[in-house]
């Protein structure tokens, strides 16, 4: 395996998770840019304590050993705002009180100077989503479908160079769900972003279209299940 120092993507080196001192899970992976690594597994497996681990934003009682690098970059001991990953939850979680057009310019890094340009970019966003003219609307009379896609390209807006999604497809129904499902995953790849998302779903995992792990709750002999593949393992102790 090239040293992680090397390698564009997110890397995963040794990350071991603790809650309350008993361990959790163990991860050692690679996503590659433009790559989705789907990670499944029942209630309470440790899904999210990872992705918040990666984004910098672990809870007190959670430990985590390892180290995160993303384009070769060491971000282990960075701060939450200087890693540049874009977060997507269940909840689109837009500001209440700003329009759909404030969401997203809100969300453009400041050295891209220059109101109107700003704005354009926000404009041009919105049209790439379908929701030309929705920019003036308050995001609560937005549909689910239509507030998930304003929260992805207000993501994407930040320039993030990596994305975690934990569940981002849950709230919409079936058919909203492949629709939105798709446009994340086109905007990721276009982006080359390499990918983390955590799903209950098989149809995400499948349409994602890489590899697919599951951590599960179930104890055998030694009270291990583990995973190996060649960029990656997991084991859930
Ligand atoms: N702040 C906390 N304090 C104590 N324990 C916690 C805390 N946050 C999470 N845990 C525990 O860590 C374990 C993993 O939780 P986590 O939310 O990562 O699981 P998950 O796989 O994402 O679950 P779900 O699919 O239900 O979202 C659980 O046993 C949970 O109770």
């Amino acid at each position: 395996m090239p040293e992680a120092l090397d390698r564009a993507g997110l890397t995963l080196e040794a990350v071991s998770i603790h809650v309350d001192g008993a361990p959790l899970l163990d991860i050692d992976c690679h996503i590659p840019p433009g790559n989705i690594l789907t990670i499944m597994g029942e209630s309470g497996s440790g899904k999210s304590s990872l992705l918040d681990f990666i984004a910098g934003f672990l809870k007190p009682a959670l430990h985590a050993e390892g180290r995160i690098f993303l384009n070769g970059k060491n971000l282990t001991d960075l701060p939450a705002q200087e890693r540049h990953i874009g977060l997507m939850f269940q909840s689109p979680l837009l500001f209440p009180h700003m329009s759909v057009m404030q969401n997203l310019m809100f969300a453009i890094p400041a050295r891209v100077r220059g109101r109107q340009h700003r704005k354009e970019i926000a404009r041009q966003a919105l049209e790439d989503v379908g929701l030309n003219g929705f920019g003036d609307r308050d995001p609560a009379t937005l549909s689910g479908g239509q507030q998930t896609r304003v929260a992805l390209m207000r993501t994407l807006l930040a320039q993030p160079m990596a994305l975690l999604l934990d569940e981002p497809f849950s709230s919409l129904d079936q058919a909203r769900r492949a629709e939105v499902r798709e446009l994340v995953f086109c905007q990721a790849r276009k982006n080359d972003l390499p990918v983390l998302l955590v799903t209950h779903d098989e149809e995400d995992a499948l349409a994602a279209g890489g590899l697919v792990h599951f951590l599960d709750n179930h104890k055998n002999n030694n009270g291990c299940s583990k995973v190996q593949q060649p960029q990656i393992s997991i084991a859930k102790r």
